[in-house]
């Protein structure tokens, strides 16, 4: 099973850092982790350094890789489409990228099922210029799973997405982490949502890792008062499950 860790690893945009020293433990195959932090802390920067996008000191490290496996894919958090291609295109382009260009029928069967499985089969054929925000990234979550990576990064996947949308993609995003053991790394704004899908959260804040670990134990009060700068709970709901309940912004 796929493992990856960071050791002192630091980004830079011109000579301003956006964070400096990040290093983790080991996250495995199999899990997904969320990544948290206010605006600008550096979360899509963070994700662009560990796909190699961007340089930087420090190591990305992932161990076992699987044969046929891409070791990291980035699915960006802005998906807009500039491209004159349908969605099926699209993923097959994705499916492609890097590759021959050679399509097997079960590289086609794939498609079919990942379309169907994320209900956007009806889309095949339809640009992309001329879908929804929603849709968009729906497709988006397509080409990055076509691509078969052993760790994926995902920024804010379920921005766009309405209600029902954002709980089948992570519920889809969890079984898929299992069944397939890939390493889903997801930064998300909502924390009810790293709460009940992801079983690790890393936060970054202030140009370095603040916390890292299971999320229940990660996402404390505290955390929300220093790092959000808000007053909240976290309370089991009636059907047990913890939720943030945020009774203010501090000032
Ligand atoms: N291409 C760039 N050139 C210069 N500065 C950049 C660039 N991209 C991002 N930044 C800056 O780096 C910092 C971190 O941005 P980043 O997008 O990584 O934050 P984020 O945590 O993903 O934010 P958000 O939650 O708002 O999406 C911000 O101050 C941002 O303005």
């Amino acid at each position: 099973m796929v493992s990856l860790k960071l050791d002192k690893v630091g980004a830079r945009y011109g000579s301003t850092a956006v964070f400096e020293d990040i290093s983790t433990g080991w996250l495995k195959g199999g899990e997904l982790t969320a990544l948290i932090g206010p605006n600008a802390a550096g979360k899509s920067t963070l994700f662009k350094r560990m796909a190699g996008l961007l340089a930087g000191p420090g190591t990305v490290v992932v161990e076992d890789v699987r044969e046929g496996r891409r070791p990291i894919c980035y699915m960006p958090q802005d998906t807009g489409a500039n491209a004159v291609l349908t969605v099926y295109e699209s993923v097959l382009l994705a499916a492609k990228q890097g590759g021959g260009w050679r399509v097997a029928d079960g590289e086609l069967a794939e498609i079919d099922r990942l379309l169907q499985a994320l209900r956007i089969s009806d889309l095949a054929f339809r640009d992309l210029g001329a879908l929804s925000g929603g849709q968009r990234q729906l497709v988006a979550i397509a080409q990055a799973l076509v691509r078969k990576p052993d760790v994926l990064l995902m920024d804010e996947p379920t921005s766009a997405l309405d209600l029902f949308r954002q709980i089948e993609v992570l519920e889809f995003m969890r079984r898929i982490a299992e069944s397939e053991g890939m390493a889903v790394l997801i930064a998300l704004h909502d924390l009810n949502h790293a709460l009940r899908y992801c079983s690790q959260t890393m936060v970054v804040a202030g140009g370095r890792l603040v916390a890292s670990g299971p999320t229940q134990a990660v996402i404390t009060p505290a955390l929300l008062r220093d790092t959000y700068r808000v007053d909240a709970r976290i309370e089991p709901c009636s059907q047990g499950r913890l939720q943030v309940i945020v009774d203010g912004a501090l000032v």
